[in-house]
């Protein structure tokens, strides 16, 4: 849906260059919630904002549906950019207007007449859960309930993208969750493609099929979000990924289990991707009459579904075992390691 070639934006200051946006190839489909994480610094502010023109390129293409935005005159620019709503961190909102007005001005702007315009903004009202506060006036808001008039806004003129820069940066976890809910909910429900870009993983993991890592204008790495948090290449990734797993280290730091379980097997279950398999460990108890301790793990979903790892003791008869063993690997997606045997 969304093809970008070569783009860089340089700018010059006190004579000196800095290459915010570096040369940067990338193609996002219809539908995705694509992320683009990267430390301050990084340009992804940038890197957003040249997507809707706010900020002009100095070179490299950006085709959206196959309309080339970077060739499009003023004119053209505004009919394009009712498809490409925008989220800002800060909210941007007109601290005069009610809510309703705030909504609303978007339809002012592309001349909706005033019934429609009323109609639409009671629809959209609902859709971000602010009925009721029409009438109440940005400061008379939480963060959250800022955020959602910016989102309704965005949507006021039925967008086919969505770019959220740091959208729940100033919130909290709780209400970061909730906007980030409300996100998931209108890309399934109006099909919307939603390109967020975010220094934080957990929102990532939360709720993108897609992540691209930025570095000094670049992207350095990209893929589906399990696959990167699977296989993190880049040090810069790799750290981001570390904010929510913790490191392998911690991971692999099991000698003070190993000391106090010193019967049965001591075993490590890598669990990936669309089969969580919920029920395995209670399955394996049932069928084979193992016994089973878990002793430590961290496991997290993902959209495109859970990954971690649990370290568990099982104990029992030794054939029993095996065949538990044999059934793991063979018949579940979970990878299974015995990393110590008593036996
Ligand atoms: N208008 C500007 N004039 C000069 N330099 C700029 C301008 N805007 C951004 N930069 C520089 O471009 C680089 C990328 O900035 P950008 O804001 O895109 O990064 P970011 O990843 O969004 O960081 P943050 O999360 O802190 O906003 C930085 O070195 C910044 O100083």
């Amino acid at each position: 849906m969304i093809s970008i070639q070569g783009l860089s934006k340089v700018f010059t200051s006190n004579k000196s260059n800095t290459a915010a946006v570096d040369n940067l190839t990338l193609s996002i489909d219809q539908g995705d919630i694509f992320g683009v994480i990267g430390y301050s610094g990084a340009g992804k502010s940038t890197f957003v904002r040249l997507l809707n023109r706010l900020e002009e390129p100095t070179s490299g293409r950006i085709t959206m549906n196959d309309k080339e935005i970077t060739t499009l005159n003023k004119r053209e620019l505004r009919l394009v950019r009712q498809d490409i709503g925008m989220v800002f961190q800060h909210f941007n909102l007109l601290w005069s207007r009610t809510v309703a007005d705030n909504i609303a001005f978007p339809l002012e702007i592309a001349g909706i007449p005033k019934a429609e315009r009323d109609n639409r903004v009671k629809t959209l009202i609902e859709l971000v859960g602010l009925t009721g506060k029409e009438t109440s006036y940005p400061a008379q808001l939480s963060g959250g309930q800022k955020q959602r008039v910016g989102i309704a806004r965005a949507l006021a003129n039925k967008p086919k993208v969505l770019l959220c820069d740091e959208a729940t940066s100033a919130l909290d976890p709780e209400t970061t969750n909730a906007i980030l809910d409300l996100l998931v909910n209108i890309n399934k429900n109006l099909g919307l493609t939603i390109i967020l870009i975010t220094h934080e993983m957990q929102v990532i993991r939360k709720i993108c099929n897609q992540v691209a890592v930025m570095e000094n204008g670049k992207i350095v790495e990209q893929g589906n979000v399990l696959d990167v948090f699977l296989h993190p290449k880049q040090t810069v990734t790799k750290k981001f990924v570390k904010q929510i797993m913790g490191s392998d280290e911690e991971d692999s730091d099991i000698s003070h289990v190993m000391n106090r379980y010193q019967n049965g097997k001591l075993i490590r279950l890598h669990f990936v991707g669309e089969t969580t398999n919920d029920a395995l460990i209670s399955q394996i108890i049932k069928k084979y009459g193992v016994d089973i301790s878990i002793l430590q793990g961290k496991i997290t979903q993902t959209q495109a579904g859970a990954y971690g790892t649990l370290f568990i003791q099982m104990d029992g008869n030794e054939k029993d075992m095996n065949k538990a063993i044999s059934f793991v690997r063979e018949e579940t997606s979970v990878e299974l390691e015995v990393i110590h045997d008593a036996n």
